[in-house]
This record gives C-alpha cells, sequence and structure tokens, in this order.
C-alpha cells in the first residue's frame, strides 16, 4: 500500500507526536538493566520458546508449523470485563486463561481426534464446531466466538487455495526473510491487516503476523526454513499486556485523564487515537529497551547466546506479565475488543 509506513516507522511516528503516553528514558534504562541480569539466562533466547511453555509443540516439522500458524490467527482479545468471570479451558491436568486457554482448547481437541489444525478440516468447520472446541469449563465463553469461526473458514479457504493447505509451503516462499514472510501473510490473509491511521499518515502495527513469523522462527529454532537472516527487523508486538508491564515497570506512562479512563475500564476503539497512541508507544518503548540493553551488555563485554531481539524482550516482558498479573493489579491494561489483538 503506498504511503504505508512500516511498523518500526509507524511506532516512532505516534511516539514523537503523541498527546496522552510518554516514554520514560529513566525507566527505559531501569528495565534494560533488568533484563541485563537475564541476558545470558534459558529466557533470552530462542529455545525458552519450547522450554519454559509445555503447550507449544516439541517439533519442528510441518504439524507444528500448522500448529503455530491456526493458533496465530486466533490470537487476539482474550480479556474478560471482569477478572473474576472469564474463559478458563482445562488440559492435561492443569487450568488455562486468556491466550493460553486457546492453546488448551487447540490441544484439547487435536487429543479428541479433531484436526483443528489441518486447513481442510477449519475451511469449512461450522460454528457450532468452533464453539465446542474452544468451549469453556465455567460459563463464561472465548471472546468473539463468531469472528473466530469467520476467520477460520476465510483463512483455511485461502491456505487451501494458495498455499496448498499447509503454512510450510508459505514460509518456504519467504526465501528466509522475515519481511517477506511478514507481507505474504498480510497480503494474503484479510484478519491479518492491523492497519489504521494516526495524524492523517498511514501506519500499520500487524500485530498478529509479526507473532506469527516470529512463533514461526521459534517454532523451527531459528533452522532451516526458519533461519530468518532479518528476524532482528521484527518489532514487539502491540499488544494489550506489553503496554500495561511497561507501565507498572515504570518505562510508559499514562496522562492522568488516560490512566483514568482506563481505571474506570472505558472501551478504546480499534484506531481511536489514545489506543493507537499506547500501542504506538508501547512498540517504540521496547526498541529503545533493546537498544539501551546492547549497549550495557557491550560495556559488560557479555558474552550472549545470539542475538538478542525485540522478540526475544516481548517474549520475556509478555512472561513477566503473566508471571506478575498480581502485583500488576493496580496498573490497568486498555480494553479494545478487535480482532487483531
Ligand atoms: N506482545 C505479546 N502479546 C502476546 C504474546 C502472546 C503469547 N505468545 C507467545 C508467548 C508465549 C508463547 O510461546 C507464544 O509464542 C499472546 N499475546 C497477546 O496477549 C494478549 C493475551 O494476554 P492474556 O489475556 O494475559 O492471556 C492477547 O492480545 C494476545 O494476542 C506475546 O508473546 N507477546
Amino acid at each position: 500500500m503506498d504511503g504505508l509506513l512500516t511498523p518500526r516507522e509507524s511506532a516512532k511516528f505516534i511516539a514523537e507526536n503523541s498527546r496522552d503516553v510518554f516514554i520514560d528514558h529513566g525507566g527505559v534504562r531501569r528495565v534494560a538493566e533488568l533484563l541485563l541480569a537475564k541476558a545470558t539466562g534459558p529466557e533470552l533466547r530462542i529455545g525458552g520458546w519450547k522450554a519454559i511453555h509445555e503447550l507449544n509443540p516439541r517439533g519442528a516439522d510441518e504439524a507444528a508449523v500448522n500448529w503455530v500458524f491456526v493458533i496465530d490467527t486466533l490470537n487476539f482479545s482474550f480479556w474478560s470485563e471482569s477478572d473474576e468471570h472469564k474463559c478458563l479451558v482445562g488440559f492435561g491436568g492443569k487450568t488455562y486463561s486468556g491466550y493460553w486457554s486457546l492453546c488448551a482448547a487447540v490441544n484439547r481437541a487435536l487429543d479428541e481426534g479433531i484436526p483443528i489444525t489441518s486447513a481442510s478440516y477449519y475451511a469449512t468447520v461450522t460454528l457450532d464446531e468452533v464453539r465446542h472446541i474452544l468451549r469453556s469449563d465455567t460459563d463464561v465463553p472465548m471472546p468473539l466466538i463468531e469472528e473466530r469461526h469467520r476467520i477460520l473458514n476465510e483463512t483455511g479457504k485461502i491456505l487451501l487455495e494458495k498455499f496448498g493447505g499447509s503454512f510450510l509451503n508459505c514460509v518456504q516462499k519467504s526465501d528466509k526473510s522475515a519481511q517477506k514472510l511478514l507481507h505474504l501473510v498480510v497480503e494474503n490473509f484479510p484478519s491479518y491487516r492491523d492497519v489504521t491511521q494516526f495524524e492523517g499518515k498511514r501506519i500499520s502495527f500487524y500485530k498478529r503476523a509479526q507473532i506469527l513469523v516470529a512463533d514461526t522462527w521459534s517454532v523451527l529454532e531459528g533452522k532451516g526454513d526458519g533461519c530468518f537472516e532479518d528476524i532482528s527487523s521484527i518489532t514487539m508486538f502491540a499488544d494489550y499486556r506489553l503496554p500495561q508491564v511497561l507501565v507498572y515497570l515504570g518505562a510508559l506512562k499514562y496522562s492522568d485523564e488516560l490512566l483514568e479512563k482506563l481505571l474506570t475500564g472505558e472501551m478504546l476503539f480499534y484506531g481511536n487515537r489514545q489506543e493507537v497512541e499506547i500501542r504506538g508507544c508501547s512498540v517504540w518503548c521496547v526498541e529503545l529497551i533493546r537498544d539501551c540493553l546492547l549497549e550495557l551488555i557491550e560495556k559488560k563485554g557479555e558474552e550472549t547466546t545470539g542475538e538478542i531481539n525485540s522478540i526475544l524482550l516481548d517474549y520475556y516482558l509478555w512472561d513477566y506479565a503473566r508471571d506478575h498479573r498480581e502485583d500488576m493489579k493496580g496498573v490497568p491494561f486498555h480494553r479494545t475488543r478487535c480482532i487483531y489483538y
């Protein structure tokens, strides 16, 4: 699309023109110092994706790549009105909420013999079947079930028509370029087109497309078809958890007016100025944290296992938010109901 800014350009432009969201450079440095202590640990490396998360596939084969594709096609909007009443999914003796409830539901379906990761199945899956597959153990269903059904049918049909029914074919068409894969995804799959406008410019976040590239890189362990030479060009993924944790850690600040609005639980519509500022400033904030961290590692002369990029920082901060849910209770996340994040 002409005049469309890349996610990185969009984030920089938004941060430079934001009125209600601000990056705190002292906070950026403090987060970089927090991460420095982890720089040589198991979290800030590609292997963490499998080692830390039991629901993620163990394999690196075509089935694992197609698991990632269907998960990231549905990877949006898990937040519930009240934290006490939410969708929960039991699997393997554990109970999962939020994003993990989706992974648990997909793994439960596979265990029940439902081929939910096969495009030939989900291209024509019915709404009732999707309701069964994503069913909650509580009386609160997973949000946006109808949209998830529509997107599964749409995405499955396109994968069958254009990529022989397997996302691995799409990956192989990218010639080991993360940017080429990102653009193949957004050009062919409409539900991934996370674009809007800000101050008269057309901006892109591509949150689900970027996390799809990142998760493909992770599931393939950065090897073979997943050896993207430009993987570090992928920015952090603009969801609703990362802003919350960046505010909690002091790297991001909201104006009093915006904070008041979020504390009352008011919804922000997709593309609303303040919603765009929250997402854009969060992406730019993580870029600055990464730059600061790489400087600190340089100064310390520390050897790290492989390059630390925005993907690994994002994964770490997202897991951190999960592990500190209680401590973060006082910091609101922004409530936008949409299919993009
Ligand atoms: N920025 C960013 N956002 C991420 C993820 C993930 C999970 N992905 C990786 C992490 C571990 C696995 O290994 C996956 O590879 C989900 N989300 C978003 O969060 C929201 C759900 O939050 P809660 O309601 O608390 O479950 C929703 O918008 C969802 O889209 C990530 O990593 N980064």
